[in-house]
């Protein structure tokens, strides 16, 4: 069977981060007085990392933000996120199987999110994951980042896996349209982040339970 990179999203993919991106989130704008937003508001404020959904939630409460106090508000978050680690963040189910299952069938495990990587590396390492993957990078490891094709590619290069045959596996628009956009095969998961239905997204695949993610499953669509 042949060998490939799988490249796994974080946020709503491989850990359930949505309660402490709220929390965060809602303790970073309430230093400007907005008001909370809500885990229906996340799939829509996710996806380009923290400075990016900063940005959103201040566009979502029509409020003004300058690049300068964006910068403070980031920090304020990249403090609060960090400290608060791993929270109530939880691996989903079957995860950990899954990238056992995968790695004993020879396939190099990495991760590719647009989460600043010093948040990315921390969490998933306080979840006891960081150990399955050859390389984890975030949305500031390059200039370039998710939905550029070159995050994936450059993630499998950096992994020293297979660079030929690569599965993106992820919950949003930005891993499945960077996935295409490398003519790179991709799965989307259904339980995670995407404010567009999955189906709709493009994926090669959609599962809805990481049961199925088996080495056959990847080899019938690197085939
Ligand atoms: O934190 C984000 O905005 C996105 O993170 P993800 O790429 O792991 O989904
Ligand atoms: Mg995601």
């Amino acid at each position: 069977m042949h060998k490939a990179t799988i490249i796994f999203d974080l946020d709503g993919t491989l850990v359930d981060t949505a309660p402490d991106l709220v929390t965060s989130l809602n303790a970073t704008i309430a230093l400007r007085g907005l008001t909370p937003v809500t885990y229906e508001d996340l799939t829509h404020l996710v996806g380009q990392g923290a400075r990016m959904m900063i940005a959103r939630a201040f566009a979502l409460r029509g409020a003004a933000l300058g690049e300068d106090d964006l910068d403070v508000l980031q920090a304020e978050f990249v403090h609060h996120y960090r400290a608060g680690m791993p929270g109530a963040s939880r691996p989903y189910p079957g995860i950990v199987e899954a990238l056992e299952r995968l790695r004993d069938a020879g396939h190099t495990l990495t991760v590719c999110t647009n989460k600043l990587e010093e948040l990315a590396l921390p969490l998933l390492q306080g979840l006891g994951l960081a150990h399955h993957f050859a390389a984890i990078t975030g949305g500031n490891t390059f200039e370039f980042r998710k939905p550029d094709p070159r995050h994936i590619v450059e993630t499998a290069k950096r992994a020293g896996g297979p660079t030929d045959r690569i599965v993106m596996v992820g919950d949003s628009i930005n891993d499945i349209a960077a996935a295409r956009n490398g003519g790179i095969p991709s799965i989307a998961v259904t339980f995670g982040y995407s404010d567009i239905p999955v189906t709709d997204l493009g994926a090669n695949a959609v599962i809805d339970d990481f049961a199925l993610l088996t080495a056959d499953y990847i080899a019938n669509l690197t085939a």
